[in-house]
């Protein structure tokens, strides 16, 4: 018997004996489960049953309250109770299938036992044995096995560093509760085992890494220590990945204090909150709060505005380039989302404190009430030591004041009278009881007619003025949307002049005038919405979600600074993750983009990573920056061929798994790329790859795609609508696959017409980065000059398929 089959033999043994151990604590728990469901059902049917109601008098009326309280106190505690087992019932029966996947063994300094750690998803310790046979991944000591290689080690617990030796380091793959296989590893976690995870088909849902986390993907998941943590991350390197087992890590480290509800993750769109969805509950994990920034836009101005989303500006960018208005477009959304327009908004605000406020006149059934030039002269007729939100505030006091001196006087108009006779027999009695519930002294209600009718106008103006409270209690007399318009009309010109270092545009004129054409439509531009919620915040004070303390921003090189000013107004007690690639930077808006000249914002030698203006916002003692450069996802010849496309000739390590080259294929028209693509796809499927992806420039083309594809293949579109895909062949344009992956990529129409803008180039390496095992190029005539640039031995050039 050689020393490995010993050593097999053993791990089996061991792992047949936990299996046991957790089978019995699965019976126990199953059986805990039982009854607690039975105990929960007994009250609830019973519930009635316990509770004596009397409701005679003052006393017997508080008994019943109290014993109805408690009796549902009774019934939150059994169903949290049941709850509870339910879970580590989930809990243990997925650690009877894969208990353990790693195990350390390690002698601490200065003492001669070696302890072997096996470690898992979460922890199992056996009350008989009193033994930890599996540790949580989380927990302090089973960071030595994703930080060292054998030799010396240490770990921090809360007590201090412990120092010692890691004689050995193994992992596992068991799988239904059997062992397949088993390594003894080096310097990093296998490579045997990461070479079969990474060979794996793509799936519609992400898996979790707990098993093959790299060490530099573990220093950013425990990282605790910064406010903002950036990270850089080569496409593919697994910044969504580390960023979901940082949150796991988190809730298990924070557990007292931070739960699921405590963080939020701002995700690209629906279709990948929906792809990422598995993986915390896979880990046991509840899922944390998931949002897109859209989505935040539409409810905060949904209801007022046309709110254009992000996908609709990069469409309009992408498709628009014979637009007389473009250019101006472009450089207004640039403008839009930089430092200086948010000095601009500030010093707006500011100024808005003294003059040039914007009103609405508060009428009623077609007569002003209070005119806009009543509300402006109370405004600035307040201390104008008090802060502009604190002065919204005092006036919104005011005015519900007067609106009841208002209402008081309008009973008498003749529309009163009206409506007094015209009031059915449901509103009379619905006034009778709202009377009543007023009027302590009953028997004066309705005393005489008189009596009635005063009490009846008093009812019917109330309704009537109602819609006016709510509008005044929701600020609605702030003309937010006029103010904002001020901003771009030429008597502002001069103050926005006057701001110390800003430097307007020099098309200024022009974008001015193309904001006014739009906000007169109520179409509000994505480049827009955040700045005009934004002075909206600024006047009526920010509205902020102080219970959420942690934000993690995927895709972050896509938020503008203005975005990022926004958030962390909007998480004021939150610290932040924010994962990012300024490859694939693919909006105008973009923290990093290459049509960008924003000092701070280029991505140059000495500001490597186009965020400085993140780390001038959150102070840089309270900032870190980690880089990913190892990449993951694709084959190392999809890796080599898509880095090549860099201008910077970018740091990114393929990892060690080899594949086809590219395939570059060249049509004479789209009738010939279409046969092409059919010839490809069945060739594709044929070989058993069954996530493809046909990636287009814009949604157009993909609905051009999908009409040639389908009558000969089965093909689905998906556009930014969708909230969820499976696996099979999927067109959808680029910028939607943000963050997806999948088999095979096979790009539409790479050619030179479609793909020459020096701005499409990281659209284009982000198509080409989501594949993980083909990637196939389809042109027509000429090739895009981001591949014709390429070293020739970087992929296989083919005419027809
Ligand atoms: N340590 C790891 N072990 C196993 N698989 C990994 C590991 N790290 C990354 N991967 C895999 O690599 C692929 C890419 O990971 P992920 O999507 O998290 O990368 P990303 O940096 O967010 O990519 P992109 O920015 O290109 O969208 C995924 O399939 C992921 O499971």
């Amino acid at each position: 018997m050689t020393m490995h089959d010993r050593a097999w033999n053993e791990e089996e043994q061991r792992l047949r004996r936990v299996a046991g151990l957790i089978k019995t604590r699965v019976n126990e728990v199953g059986q805990l489960a039982e009854q607690r469901l039975e105990t929960a059902i007994d009250t609830n049917r019973d519930f009635w049953a316990d509770i004596t109601v009397n409701m005679n008098n003052p006393d017997e009326i508080m008994e019943t309250y109290t014993s109805i309280n408690q009796q549902s106190m009774v019934m939150v505690n059994q169903e949290r109770d049941l709850l509870h087992a339910e879970d580590t019932l989930k809990q243990l029966l997925r650690l009877h299938d894969t208990p353990y996947f790693g195990r350390i063994d390690f002698t601490e300094s200065g003492y001669q036992d070696t302890e072997s750690i096996y470690i898992g998803t979460s922890s199992f310790f056996d009350e008989a044995t009193q033994q930890y046979w599996i540790y949580d991944w989380r927990a302090p000591i089973s960071n030595l096995f994703y930080d060292f290689p054998p030799g010396p080690a240490s770990y921090k617990t809360p007590g201090g560093q412990i120092d010692g030796t890691v004689e050995l380091k193994r992992q596992y793959v068991i799988r239904q509760g059997e062992m397949k296989a088993m390594f003894d590893t080096g310097i990093t976690i296998g490579d045997e085992i990461l070479q079969t995870m990474l060979g794996q088909n793509a799936d519609d849902r992400m898996k979790s890494i707990v098993a093959t986390i790299q060490k530099e993907q573990n220093q950013i998941i425990r990282d605790d220590r910064h406010q903002v943590l950036i990270v850089q991350g080569a496409a593919g390197s697994g910044k969504t990945s580390v960023a979901l087992q940082r949150v796991a890590y988190l809730m298990y480290k924070h557990r007292n204090t931070l739960n699921a509800d405590n963080m939020v993750l701002f995700s690209p769109n629906d279709l990948f909150n929906s792809y990422i969805s598995t993986v915390l509950p896979e880990l046991g994990e509840t899922n944390m709060q998931q949002t897109t920034y859209q989505q935040y836009l539409q409810y905060r101005l949904g209801s007022r505005y046309n709110v254009e989303d992000q996908y609709t500006q990069m469409e309009y960018r992408l498709t628009a380039r014979n637009d007389p208005a473009y250019a101006i477009r472009q450089s207004g959304i640039q403008f839009k989302s930089s430092h200086a327009f948010i000095r601009i908004m500030d010093s707006y605000a500011q100024h808005l404190e003294q003059a040039d406020m914007i009103f609405k006149d508060l009428r009623f059934r077609g007569k002003v009430l209070i005119s806009q030039q009543q509300l402006s002269d109370y405004f600035y007729g307040i201390d104008p030591s008090i802060k502009l939100s604190n002065r919204v505030q005092l006036m919104k006091d005011w005015l519900l004041k007067e609106l009841k001196a208002l209402a008081k006087a309008e009973r008498t108009e003749a529309w009163v009278k009206e409506a007094m006779e015209l009031l059915d027999k449901d509103e009379y009695q619905k006034a009778f009881s709202t009377m009543e519930e007023r009027n302590t002294d009953q028997e004066q209600l309705f005393y005489d007619a008189k009596q009635e009718a005063f009490l009846l106008s008093r009812y019917v103006v109330h309704q009537n003025f109602q819609p006016l409270r709510r509008k005044i209690k929701k600020l609605k007399f702030i003309n937010i949307h006029a103010l904002y318009k001020q901003l771009f009309q030429e008597h502002s010109r001069s103050l926005l002049e006057s701001i110390e270092g800003t430097l307007l545009p020099a098309d200024w004129e022009a974008i001015c005038l193309q904001t006014v054409a739009q906000l007169d439509n109520q179409q509000l531009a994505f480049e827009d919405a955040t700045p005009l919620l934004y002075l909206n915040e600024l006047i009526e004070g920010f509205q902020s979600y102080n219970t959420v303390r942690h934000v993690i921003i995927d895709e972050a090189q896509d938020y503008s600074a203005f975005q990022f000013t926004f958030l962390k107004r909007l998480f004021p007690r939150s610290k932040m993750t924010l994962l990012g690639d300024m490859n694939q930077a693919i909006y105008t808006n973009s923290t990093v983009t290459s049509e960008s000249n924003e000092k701070n914002n280029v991505d140059t030698p000495s500001n490597p990573h186009g965020y400085n203006h993140v780390i001038e916002l959150f102070g840089a003692g309270q900032t870190d920056i980690i880089r990913l450069v190892r990449s993951y996802r694709s084959t190392r010849e999809i890796v080599e061929f898509t880095k090549a496309m860099l201008p910077n000739g970018e740091a990114i390590e393929p990892f060690n798994r080899n594949g086809e080259k590219p395939l570059v294929l060249r049509a004479t028209d789209i009738n010939s790329l279409t046969a092409s693509v059919i010839a490809d796809l069945n060739a594709l499927q044929a070989e058993g790859i069954q996530s493809i992806a046909i990636l287009t420039k814009t949604a157009e083309e993909s609905r051009v795609a999908y009409e040639r594809l389908f009558p000969s293949i089965p093909v689905a579109l998906i556009t930014k609508n969708d909230h969820s895909f499976e696996k099979g062949i999927l067109i959808m344009p680029a910028y939607l696959a943000k963050g997806l992956e999948f088999d095979a990529v096979l790009l539409w129409n790479a050619s030179h017409s479609q793909y020459d803008q020096e701005s499409e180039r990281k659209l284009f390496y982000t198509a080409c980065t989501r594949a993980m095992h083909r990637l196939h190029i389809f042109y027509i005539d000429e090739l895009t000059r981001f591949i014709l640039a390429l070293n020739a031995h970087a992929y296989n050039h083919s005419e027809t398929y």
